[in-house]
Protein backbone atom coordinates (compact mmCIF):
# COMPACT_ATOMS: atom_id res chain seq x y z
CA UNK A 1 0.00 0.00 0.00
CA UNK A 2 1.47 3.41 -0.98
CA UNK A 3 0.63 6.81 0.04
CA UNK A 4 0.30 9.92 -1.98
CA UNK A 5 0.11 13.52 -1.59
CA UNK A 6 -2.84 15.75 -1.91
CA UNK A 7 -0.96 18.19 -3.56
CA UNK A 8 0.90 15.98 -5.99
CA UNK A 9 4.48 17.02 -5.74
CA UNK A 10 5.62 14.97 -2.10
CA UNK A 11 7.43 11.58 -2.37
CA UNK A 12 5.06 8.24 -2.64
CA UNK A 13 5.54 6.72 0.61
CA UNK A 14 4.95 3.44 2.64
CA UNK A 15 2.33 3.20 5.35
CA UNK A 16 4.89 3.59 8.07
CA UNK A 17 6.75 6.49 6.33
CA UNK A 18 3.63 8.43 5.79
CA UNK A 19 2.77 8.01 9.71
CA UNK A 20 6.18 8.91 10.64
CA UNK A 21 6.15 12.06 7.93
CA UNK A 22 2.88 13.43 9.18
CA UNK A 23 2.94 16.33 6.68
CA UNK A 24 3.81 16.04 3.22
CA UNK A 25 6.67 18.22 1.76
CA UNK A 26 4.54 19.71 -0.26
CA UNK A 27 2.38 20.95 2.36
CA UNK A 28 -0.10 18.27 1.16
CA UNK A 29 -1.96 15.67 3.22
CA UNK A 30 -1.02 11.39 2.46
CA UNK A 31 -3.67 9.77 1.46
CA UNK A 32 -3.83 6.03 0.06
CA UNK A 33 -3.29 5.60 -3.75
CA UNK A 34 -6.15 3.39 -3.89
CA UNK A 35 -8.80 2.60 -0.98
CA UNK A 36 -8.99 -0.99 -0.62
CA UNK A 37 -12.75 -2.42 -0.79
CA UNK A 38 -14.71 -4.97 1.94
CA UNK A 39 -17.00 -7.23 -0.17
CA UNK A 40 -20.68 -7.59 1.41
CA UNK A 41 -19.47 -10.59 2.53
CA UNK A 42 -16.51 -9.35 4.78
CA UNK A 43 -18.50 -6.46 5.78
CA UNK A 44 -21.52 -8.86 7.62
CA UNK A 45 -18.97 -11.16 8.81
CA UNK A 46 -17.93 -8.44 11.27
CA UNK A 47 -20.83 -9.17 12.85
CA UNK A 48 -20.37 -10.38 16.65
CA UNK A 49 -16.32 -9.78 16.19
CA UNK A 50 -14.60 -7.74 18.96
CA UNK A 51 -14.06 -4.53 17.78
CA UNK A 52 -10.17 -5.64 17.95
CA UNK A 53 -10.64 -8.14 15.49
CA UNK A 54 -13.01 -5.98 13.28
CA UNK A 55 -10.62 -3.73 13.36
CA UNK A 56 -7.79 -5.81 12.38
CA UNK A 57 -10.10 -6.65 9.47
CA UNK A 58 -10.72 -3.31 8.37
CA UNK A 59 -7.19 -1.55 8.77
CA UNK A 60 -5.06 -4.42 7.29
CA UNK A 61 -5.15 -3.38 3.74
CA UNK A 62 -3.96 -0.31 5.08
CA UNK A 63 -0.80 -1.14 6.56
CA UNK A 64 0.67 -3.16 3.67
CA UNK A 65 3.97 -4.78 5.12
CA UNK A 66 4.84 -2.44 7.80
CA UNK A 67 3.80 -4.85 10.57
CA UNK A 68 3.31 -9.12 10.58
CA UNK A 69 -0.01 -9.84 11.16
CA UNK A 70 0.66 -11.25 14.69
CA UNK A 71 2.43 -7.77 15.30
CA UNK A 72 -0.39 -5.70 13.98
CA UNK A 73 -2.45 -7.74 16.13
CA UNK A 74 -0.96 -7.44 19.18
CA UNK A 75 -0.68 -3.45 18.57
CA UNK A 76 -3.94 -3.07 18.42
CA UNK A 77 -4.88 -5.27 21.12
CA UNK A 78 -2.80 -3.31 23.79
CA UNK A 79 -4.20 0.38 21.99
CA UNK A 80 -7.73 -0.69 23.21
CA UNK A 81 -7.08 -2.75 26.55
CA UNK A 82 -7.50 0.80 28.92
CA UNK A 83 -10.93 1.76 27.69
CA UNK A 84 -13.53 0.91 30.33
CA UNK A 85 -15.93 -0.30 28.29
CA UNK A 86 -16.26 -3.94 26.38
CA UNK A 87 -17.45 -2.78 23.29
CA UNK A 88 -14.85 0.14 22.99
CA UNK A 89 -17.67 2.09 20.94
CA UNK A 90 -21.24 1.14 22.33
CA UNK A 91 -24.47 2.57 20.36
CA UNK A 92 -27.61 3.73 22.72
CA UNK A 93 -30.50 4.66 21.34
CA UNK A 94 -32.00 8.11 21.64
CA UNK A 95 -35.13 7.91 19.34
CA UNK A 96 -36.92 5.81 17.23
CA UNK A 97 -34.00 5.50 14.25
CA UNK A 98 -31.39 7.21 15.58
CA UNK A 99 -28.40 5.87 17.79
CA UNK A 100 -25.64 7.46 19.85
CA UNK A 101 -22.04 5.97 19.02
CA UNK A 102 -20.21 6.15 22.30
CA UNK A 103 -16.76 7.19 21.52
CA UNK A 104 -15.97 8.26 25.30
CA UNK A 105 -14.87 5.50 26.74
CA UNK A 106 -11.23 5.86 26.39
CA UNK A 107 -8.57 7.05 29.13
CA UNK A 108 -9.13 10.90 28.34
CA UNK A 109 -12.63 10.73 26.87
CA UNK A 110 -13.06 12.00 23.86
CA UNK A 111 -13.26 10.08 20.34
CA UNK A 112 -9.21 10.64 19.80
CA UNK A 113 -7.91 7.90 22.36
CA UNK A 114 -9.73 5.49 19.55
CA UNK A 115 -6.49 6.95 16.47
CA UNK A 116 -3.89 8.41 19.72
CA UNK A 117 -3.73 5.10 21.43
CA UNK A 118 -3.06 3.07 18.40
CA UNK A 119 -1.02 5.48 16.80
CA UNK A 120 0.96 5.06 19.99
CA UNK A 121 1.69 1.81 20.02
CA UNK A 122 2.50 2.09 16.42
CA UNK A 123 5.03 4.46 16.70
CA UNK A 124 6.56 2.59 19.48
CA UNK A 125 7.02 -0.26 17.53
CA UNK A 126 8.12 1.62 14.64
CA UNK A 127 10.85 3.84 16.95
CA UNK A 128 11.82 0.91 18.28
CA UNK A 129 12.97 -1.03 15.38
CA UNK A 130 14.53 2.07 13.47
CA UNK A 131 16.14 3.54 17.00
CA UNK A 132 14.75 7.03 15.53
CA UNK A 133 14.12 9.56 18.12
CA UNK A 134 11.44 11.83 17.21
CA UNK A 135 9.91 15.39 18.53
CA UNK A 136 6.27 15.44 18.47
CA UNK A 137 4.22 18.99 17.94
CA UNK A 138 0.79 19.41 18.47
CA UNK A 139 -2.07 21.53 17.90
CA UNK A 140 -5.15 21.61 19.97
CA UNK A 141 -8.50 22.92 20.55
CA UNK A 142 -8.37 20.36 23.80
CA UNK A 143 -9.05 17.06 23.12
CA UNK A 144 -5.95 15.97 20.89
CA UNK A 145 -3.45 17.63 23.06
CA UNK A 146 -4.91 15.75 26.00
CA UNK A 147 -4.80 12.36 24.13
CA UNK A 148 -1.65 12.77 22.63
CA UNK A 149 -0.11 13.48 25.72
CA UNK A 150 -1.86 10.20 27.41
CA UNK A 151 -0.39 8.08 24.48
CA UNK A 152 3.18 9.38 24.88
CA UNK A 153 3.89 10.07 27.68
CA UNK A 154 6.87 8.29 29.63
CA UNK A 155 8.43 7.35 26.25
CA UNK A 156 11.79 7.49 26.19
CA UNK A 157 12.33 8.14 22.18
CA UNK A 158 9.59 10.88 22.02
CA UNK A 159 9.47 14.29 22.68
CA UNK A 160 5.44 15.74 23.17
CA UNK A 161 4.93 19.64 22.69
CA UNK A 162 0.97 20.53 22.89
CA UNK A 163 0.27 23.88 21.57
CA UNK A 164 -3.48 25.18 22.69
CA UNK A 165 -5.12 28.32 22.43
CA UNK A 166 -4.61 30.07 26.10
CA UNK A 167 -8.12 30.60 27.79
CA UNK A 168 -10.42 28.22 25.06
CA UNK A 169 -10.00 24.97 26.06
CA UNK A 170 -12.28 23.55 28.72
CA UNK A 171 -10.44 23.77 32.44
CA UNK A 172 -10.91 19.68 32.17
CA UNK A 173 -9.06 19.60 29.11
CA UNK A 174 -6.74 22.50 30.17
CA UNK A 175 -5.62 19.97 33.11
CA UNK A 176 -5.39 16.86 31.41
CA UNK A 177 -2.21 18.43 29.27
CA UNK A 178 -0.97 20.27 32.31
CA UNK A 179 -1.04 18.09 34.71
CA UNK A 180 1.34 14.79 33.86
CA UNK A 181 4.65 15.02 35.09
CA UNK A 182 6.51 13.53 32.70
CA UNK A 183 9.58 15.37 31.42
CA UNK A 184 8.89 14.52 27.83
CA UNK A 185 5.54 16.43 27.85
CA UNK A 186 5.42 19.77 27.38
CA UNK A 187 2.28 21.77 27.03
CA UNK A 188 2.44 25.30 25.26
CA UNK A 189 -0.51 27.95 25.81
CA UNK A 190 -0.48 29.82 22.93
CA UNK A 191 -1.87 33.36 22.44
CA UNK A 192 -4.03 32.63 19.91
CA UNK A 193 -6.86 30.57 18.28
CA UNK A 194 -6.73 26.88 17.45
CA UNK A 195 -6.14 27.61 13.76
CA UNK A 196 -2.93 30.25 14.94
CA UNK A 197 -1.62 26.91 16.55
CA UNK A 198 -2.16 24.38 13.55
CA UNK A 199 -0.96 27.33 11.16
CA UNK A 200 1.97 27.12 13.48
CA UNK A 201 2.33 23.75 13.24
CA UNK A 202 2.25 23.72 9.72
CA UNK A 203 5.05 26.79 9.38
CA UNK A 204 7.15 24.24 11.89
CA UNK A 205 6.51 21.23 8.85
CA UNK A 206 7.48 23.65 6.04
CA UNK A 207 10.35 24.81 7.63
CA UNK A 208 12.73 21.60 6.39
CA UNK A 209 15.27 22.90 7.84
CA UNK A 210 13.92 22.77 11.80
CA UNK A 211 11.69 19.94 10.42
CA UNK A 212 14.99 17.67 9.98
CA UNK A 213 16.95 19.01 12.86
CA UNK A 214 14.24 17.96 15.47
CA UNK A 215 12.65 14.98 13.73
CA UNK A 216 9.33 16.61 13.47
CA UNK A 217 6.68 14.10 13.58
CA UNK A 218 2.69 15.45 14.06
CA UNK A 219 -0.04 13.31 15.43
CA UNK A 220 -3.08 15.54 14.46
CA UNK A 221 -5.55 13.87 12.17
CA UNK A 222 -3.18 15.36 8.97
CA UNK A 223 -0.96 11.96 9.78
CA UNK A 224 -3.03 9.13 8.25
CA UNK A 225 -2.86 6.81 10.58
CA UNK A 226 -5.18 9.40 12.46
CA UNK A 227 -7.73 8.59 10.39
CA UNK A 228 -7.41 5.28 9.58
CA UNK A 229 -7.76 4.17 13.10
CA UNK A 230 -10.85 5.87 13.58
CA UNK A 231 -12.37 4.32 10.16
CA UNK A 232 -13.44 1.22 11.91
CA UNK A 233 -16.46 2.39 14.13
CA UNK A 234 -17.58 3.71 11.46
CA UNK A 235 -17.92 -0.38 10.08
CA UNK A 236 -18.92 -1.46 13.75
CA UNK A 237 -21.60 0.68 14.43
CA UNK A 238 -23.15 0.08 10.82
CA UNK A 239 -22.74 -3.48 11.40
CA UNK A 240 -24.33 -3.62 14.53
CA UNK A 241 -27.42 -1.71 12.36
CA UNK A 242 -28.00 -4.47 9.59
CA UNK A 243 -25.76 -3.22 7.13
CA UNK A 244 -24.38 -4.40 4.67
CA UNK A 245 -28.08 -5.05 4.36
CA UNK A 246 -29.13 -1.83 5.72
CA UNK A 247 -27.97 1.51 4.98
CA UNK A 248 -26.92 3.79 7.63
CA UNK A 249 -26.59 7.80 8.07
CA UNK A 250 -24.07 9.51 10.23
CA UNK A 251 -23.81 12.66 11.52
CA UNK A 252 -20.77 13.88 12.70
CA UNK A 253 -19.42 16.61 14.69
CA UNK A 254 -16.92 18.55 12.84
CA UNK A 255 -14.08 20.85 13.23
CA UNK A 256 -11.09 19.33 11.30
CA UNK A 257 -12.89 17.41 9.09
CA UNK A 258 -10.47 14.34 10.24
CA UNK A 259 -13.27 12.02 11.61
CA UNK A 260 -16.14 12.62 8.92
CA UNK A 261 -13.38 11.97 6.12
CA UNK A 262 -13.09 8.65 8.01
CA UNK A 263 -16.57 8.23 7.55
CA UNK A 264 -15.84 8.75 3.74
CA UNK A 265 -13.18 6.43 3.50
CA UNK A 266 -15.76 3.29 5.19
CA UNK A 267 -18.01 4.30 2.18
CA UNK A 268 -15.32 3.86 -0.42
CA UNK A 269 -14.64 0.50 0.82
CA UNK A 270 -17.75 -0.62 0.50
CA UNK A 271 -20.24 -0.06 3.97
CA UNK A 272 -23.17 1.32 2.83
CA UNK A 273 -23.61 4.71 4.19
CA UNK A 274 -26.18 6.70 2.73
CA UNK A 275 -25.26 10.25 3.77
CA UNK A 276 -22.50 11.64 5.73
CA UNK A 277 -24.06 15.03 7.83
CA UNK A 278 -21.56 17.58 8.81
CA UNK A 279 -22.78 19.76 12.28
CA UNK A 280 -20.69 22.65 12.81
CA UNK A 281 -21.30 24.95 15.38
CA UNK A 282 -21.44 28.58 15.11
CA UNK A 283 -17.94 28.27 13.63
CA UNK A 284 -19.56 27.11 10.55
CA UNK A 285 -17.35 27.64 7.61
CA UNK A 286 -17.71 24.01 6.47
CA UNK A 287 -22.19 24.14 6.23
CA UNK A 288 -21.22 27.54 4.42
CA UNK A 289 -19.04 25.93 1.68
CA UNK A 290 -21.17 22.71 1.36
CA UNK A 291 -24.02 24.64 1.05
CA UNK A 292 -23.22 28.30 -0.64
CA UNK A 293 -19.99 26.76 -2.51
CA UNK A 294 -17.38 29.29 -1.40
CA UNK A 295 -14.95 28.39 1.20
CA UNK A 296 -14.62 31.57 2.95
CA UNK A 297 -12.84 32.26 6.55
CA UNK A 298 -14.05 34.52 9.16
CA UNK A 299 -12.45 35.05 13.03
CA UNK A 300 -13.12 31.75 15.15
CA UNK A 301 -15.56 32.55 17.72
CA UNK A 302 -15.16 30.84 21.05
CA UNK A 303 -18.64 28.72 21.69
CA UNK A 304 -19.19 26.03 24.44
CA UNK A 305 -18.57 23.21 21.98
CA UNK A 306 -15.13 24.57 21.70
CA UNK A 307 -12.96 21.89 20.47
CA UNK A 308 -14.70 22.28 17.32
CA UNK A 309 -14.06 26.13 17.33
CA UNK A 310 -11.85 25.98 13.56
CA UNK A 311 -12.22 27.77 10.67
CA UNK A 312 -9.02 26.63 8.67
CA UNK A 313 -10.50 22.73 8.75
CA UNK A 314 -6.96 21.03 7.49
CA UNK A 315 -8.91 17.34 6.34
CA UNK A 316 -11.34 19.42 3.86
CA UNK A 317 -8.47 19.13 1.70
CA UNK A 318 -8.38 15.58 1.43
CA UNK A 319 -12.12 15.41 0.56
CA UNK A 320 -11.44 18.30 -2.21
CA UNK A 321 -8.68 15.56 -3.60
CA UNK A 322 -11.48 13.40 -4.44
CA UNK A 323 -13.97 16.03 -4.96
CA UNK A 324 -11.16 17.44 -8.06
CA UNK A 325 -10.80 14.34 -9.31
CA UNK A 326 -7.22 13.86 -7.19
CA UNK A 327 -5.49 16.28 -9.08
CA UNK A 328 -3.51 17.63 -6.69
CA UNK A 329 -2.42 21.13 -9.02
CA UNK A 330 -6.23 22.11 -8.24
CA UNK A 331 -6.23 21.37 -4.86
CA UNK A 332 -2.63 22.98 -4.40
CA UNK A 333 -4.14 26.25 -6.12
CA UNK A 334 -7.04 26.22 -3.85
CA UNK A 335 -5.02 25.93 -0.63
CA UNK A 336 -2.79 28.97 -1.89
CA UNK A 337 -5.98 30.85 -2.35
CA UNK A 338 -7.05 29.79 1.00
CA UNK A 339 -3.61 31.50 1.83
CA UNK A 340 -2.84 34.36 0.19
CA UNK A 341 -6.96 35.58 0.09
CA UNK A 342 -8.52 33.66 2.99
CA UNK A 343 -10.93 31.37 0.75
CA UNK A 344 -12.06 29.83 -2.43
CA UNK A 345 -14.89 29.12 -4.62
CA UNK A 346 -15.58 24.97 -4.96
CA UNK A 347 -15.79 24.28 -8.59
CA UNK A 348 -19.03 23.07 -9.89
CA UNK A 349 -18.35 19.47 -10.13
CA UNK A 350 -16.10 19.36 -6.91
CA UNK A 351 -19.11 20.50 -5.19
CA UNK A 352 -21.54 18.35 -6.80
CA UNK A 353 -19.68 15.53 -5.82
CA UNK A 354 -19.39 16.73 -2.32
CA UNK A 355 -23.02 16.95 -1.95
CA UNK A 356 -23.13 13.42 -3.27
CA UNK A 357 -22.18 12.44 -0.22
CA UNK A 358 -22.41 15.03 2.43
CA UNK A 359 -25.00 16.83 3.81
CA UNK A 360 -24.46 19.46 6.45
CA UNK A 361 -25.70 21.67 9.43
CA UNK A 362 -25.20 23.93 12.11
CA UNK A 363 -26.55 24.92 15.68
CA UNK A 364 -26.33 27.85 17.43
CA UNK A 365 -25.08 28.29 20.87
CA UNK A 366 -28.65 28.07 22.38
CA UNK A 367 -29.85 25.09 19.94
CA UNK A 368 -26.90 23.58 21.35
CA UNK A 369 -28.17 23.98 25.28
CA UNK A 370 -31.28 23.35 24.28
CA UNK A 371 -30.77 19.70 22.82
CA UNK A 372 -28.36 18.86 25.79
CA UNK A 373 -31.80 20.16 27.82
CA UNK A 374 -34.26 17.88 25.76
CA UNK A 375 -31.98 14.93 25.48
CA UNK A 376 -31.52 14.44 29.22
CA UNK A 377 -34.79 14.96 29.80
CA UNK A 378 -35.99 12.21 27.08
CA UNK A 379 -33.73 10.01 27.36
CA UNK A 380 -31.92 10.52 30.85
CA UNK A 381 -28.30 10.48 28.97
CA UNK A 382 -26.17 13.54 29.55
CA UNK A 383 -24.35 14.58 26.08
CA UNK A 384 -21.19 16.74 25.56
CA UNK A 385 -21.87 19.95 23.76
CA UNK A 386 -20.03 18.86 20.78
CA UNK A 387 -22.34 15.72 20.70
CA UNK A 388 -25.42 18.00 21.34
CA UNK A 389 -24.43 20.16 18.00
CA UNK A 390 -24.23 16.15 16.61
CA UNK A 391 -27.62 15.96 17.82
CA UNK A 392 -29.56 19.16 16.71
CA UNK A 393 -27.99 18.82 13.37
CA UNK A 394 -29.44 14.93 12.77
CA UNK A 395 -32.28 15.77 14.00
CA UNK A 396 -32.82 18.29 11.07
CA UNK A 397 -31.89 16.17 8.41
CA UNK A 398 -34.78 14.93 5.69
CA UNK A 399 -36.75 11.47 7.19
CA UNK A 400 -34.58 8.63 5.54
CA UNK A 401 -35.81 4.46 6.53
CA UNK A 402 -31.67 4.79 7.21
CA UNK A 403 -30.88 4.89 11.26
CA UNK A 404 -28.63 7.85 11.97
CA UNK A 405 -25.85 7.47 14.22
CA UNK A 406 -24.69 10.41 15.93
CA UNK A 407 -20.93 10.39 17.06
CA UNK A 408 -20.75 11.03 20.82
CA UNK A 409 -16.98 12.59 20.40
CA UNK A 410 -16.29 13.20 24.13
CA UNK A 411 -17.76 12.08 27.80
CA UNK A 412 -19.98 15.36 28.97
CA UNK A 413 -17.71 15.86 32.10
CA UNK A 414 -14.77 17.29 30.01
CA UNK A 415 -17.56 20.47 29.71
CA UNK A 416 -19.36 20.57 32.94
CA UNK A 417 -19.76 23.74 32.65
CA UNK A 418 -21.68 23.83 29.47
CA UNK A 419 -23.87 20.86 30.57
CA UNK A 420 -24.72 22.46 33.88
CA UNK A 421 -26.05 25.56 32.50
CA UNK A 422 -28.46 23.50 30.46
CA UNK A 423 -28.95 20.43 32.68
CA UNK A 424 -28.40 21.67 36.14
CA UNK A 425 -26.26 19.17 37.20
CA UNK A 426 -22.64 19.00 36.86
CA UNK A 427 -21.35 16.09 35.21
CA UNK A 428 -18.69 13.88 38.10
CA UNK A 429 -15.40 12.70 36.53
CA UNK A 430 -14.42 9.50 36.49
CA UNK A 431 -12.61 7.54 39.50
CA UNK A 432 -9.48 7.57 37.03
CA UNK A 433 -9.28 11.30 37.21
CA UNK A 434 -11.32 12.24 40.88
CA UNK A 435 -8.38 14.11 41.76
CA UNK A 436 -7.32 15.98 38.44
CA UNK A 437 -8.11 19.73 40.04
CA UNK A 438 -5.71 18.72 42.99
CA UNK A 439 -2.98 17.70 40.36
CA UNK A 440 -0.17 20.44 40.11
CA UNK A 441 -0.37 22.10 36.89
CA UNK A 442 2.92 22.66 34.53
CA UNK A 443 2.53 24.96 31.13
CA UNK A 444 4.46 27.23 29.22
CA UNK A 445 2.73 30.71 28.12
CA UNK A 446 3.94 31.55 24.12
CA UNK A 447 3.58 33.71 21.71
CA UNK A 448 2.48 33.21 18.15
CA UNK A 449 5.43 33.43 16.60
CA UNK A 450 7.58 30.58 14.77
CA UNK A 451 11.11 31.46 15.30
CA UNK A 452 10.12 31.93 19.59
CA UNK A 453 8.21 28.60 19.13
CA UNK A 454 11.29 26.69 17.53
CA UNK A 455 13.83 28.18 19.89
CA UNK A 456 11.73 27.09 22.54
CA UNK A 457 11.42 23.53 21.00
CA UNK A 458 14.77 22.85 20.16
CA UNK A 459 16.03 24.35 23.66
CA UNK A 460 13.71 21.48 25.46
CA UNK A 461 14.19 18.39 23.54
CA UNK A 462 16.52 15.61 24.87
CA UNK A 463 18.72 14.54 22.18
C1 LIG B 1 -15.18 16.52 21.16
C2 LIG B 1 -14.91 16.79 19.73
N1 LIG B 1 -15.91 16.68 18.85
C3 LIG B 1 -15.71 16.90 17.54
C4 LIG B 1 -14.48 17.29 17.05
C5 LIG B 1 -14.32 17.50 15.58
O1 LIG B 1 -13.63 16.42 15.00
P1 LIG B 1 -12.83 16.63 13.67
O2 LIG B 1 -11.79 17.66 13.96
O3 LIG B 1 -12.22 15.32 13.35
O4 LIG B 1 -13.78 17.12 12.65
C6 LIG B 1 -13.41 17.45 17.94
C7 LIG B 1 -12.07 17.88 17.52
O5 LIG B 1 -11.49 17.39 16.65
C8 LIG B 1 -13.62 17.15 19.30
O6 LIG B 1 -12.61 17.21 20.15
N1 LIG C 1 -10.71 19.28 17.90
C1 LIG C 1 -9.35 18.95 17.81
C2 LIG C 1 -8.62 19.81 16.84
C3 LIG C 1 -7.44 19.08 16.23
O1 LIG C 1 -7.94 18.08 15.44
P1 LIG C 1 -7.14 16.87 14.86
O2 LIG C 1 -8.15 15.79 14.75
O3 LIG C 1 -6.58 17.32 13.58
O4 LIG C 1 -6.04 16.47 15.79
C4 LIG C 1 -8.74 18.93 19.21
O5 LIG C 1 -9.45 18.59 20.12
O6 LIG C 1 -7.61 19.26 19.39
Amino acid sequence: MRYVSTRGQAPVLSFEEAMLTGLARDGGLYVPETVPTMPPGAIAALAGLSYEEAAFRVMRPFVGDAFTDAEFEAIIGRAYAGFNHAARAPLAQIGPNHFLLELFHGPTLAFKDFAMQLIGQLFQAALERSGQRVTIVGATSGDTGSAAIEAFRGLSNVDVFILFPEGRVSEVQRRQMTTPAEDNVHALALKGDFDDCQARLKDMFNHFEFRDAVGLAGVNSINWARVLAQVVYYFTAAVSLGAPHRPVRFTVPTGNFGDIFAGYIAQRMGLPVEKLVIATNQNDILHRALTGGAYETKGVAPSISPSMDIQVSSNFERALFEAYGRDGAAVAGQMEDLKSKGGFAISQGALEFLRETFASGRASEAETTDTIRATFAATGLTICPHTAVGVKVAADQPASAAPMVTLATAHPAKFPDAVEAATGARPPLPKSMADLYDRPERVSPVENDLAALEALINERRKR
